[in-house]
């Protein structure tokens, strides 16, 4: 039996008058990838944003076990337009630990190699972000999440727009950061990813549908109630 990782209880989140989440209640795993499953709009970015503590909560409560502050992966990063290289964003990673203005460790530096050896980036390391494909920038994305050793990643969509064997790549890279330990917490419109998740929730407009393991809650009529309304 796993720990619970994150307590949500009562979350509404709201852009003016658009609501995102309208009194979500529900308990993470800690150690677990958690797949958060849903149509677009359902509210599965707010979600990571609050638990993230960038999307502010209009109501509810967000418990976390841990205090290191999440590894956070965007879906379009504000440093995409940056003039730096692939290895300079995977180095960012490290800032948490190091904070920007002081040298890496030779840790650090191992560390990155590491994370751009993961997702197979290390011969891209030196070309700057802003001209890489949309899904080799995402790998770039995804190592720098990686490099933060955080015990809490977050990733939105993490394989979009990427190839075959880069998605291997992450799906590979992800279970390897629950069985060390790492509570992963990622949203995505693949099936076959919140498949291999150990938790799923299914949230459509807002609500949280179902929750539990993959087997049990992506059922046929489940998955059909979430994106067919009229069968609600
Ligand atoms: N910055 C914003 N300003 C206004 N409304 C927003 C903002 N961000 C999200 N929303 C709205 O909040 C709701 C939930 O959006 P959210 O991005 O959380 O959904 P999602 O499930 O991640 O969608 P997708 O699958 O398209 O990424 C949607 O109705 C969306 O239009």
């Amino acid at each position: 039996m796993t720990h619970t990782e994150i307590e949500i209880a009562d979350l509404v989140v709201r852009y003016g008058r658009q609501v995102a989440l309208r009194g979500l209640t529900t308990d993470l795993p800690g150690a677990r990838v958690t797949a958060l499953l849903g149509p677009n709009g359902s509210g599965k970015s707010s979600l990571l944003g609050v638990i993230a503590g960038v999307v502010p909560r209009a109501a509810g409560t967000v418990e976390r076990r841990g205090t290191r502050r999440p590894a956070y992966v965007v879906q379009r990063s504000a440093v995409d337009t940056l003039p730096v290289t692939v290895r300079d964003t995977v180095a960012m990673g490290r800032w948490a630990h190091r904070g920007p203005w002081r040298r890496l460790t030779r840790r650090d530096r191992a560390v990155v190699d590491n994370c751009l050896d993961r997702l197979d980036i290390g011969d891209l390391a030196g070309r700057p972000l802003g001209a890489l494909s949309g899904g080799q920038r995402q790998r770039a994305l995804v190592a720098q999440g990686l490099a933060q050793e955080s015990g809490l990643l977050l990733l939105d969509e993490p394989a979009a727009g990427v190839d075959l064997a880069a998605g291997e790549l992450i799906a590979t890279a992800v279970a390897e950061e629950a069985a060390r330990g790492v509570t992963v917490v990622l949203a995505t419109h693949d099936l076959a990813t919140a498949e291999r998740a150990g938790h799923c929730l299914l949230l459509a407009d807002g609500r949280l549908l179902a929750q539990g393991p993959p087997g049990e809650v992506l059922t046929p009529a489940a998955l059909a109630r979430t994106w067919f309304p009229a069968a609600r």
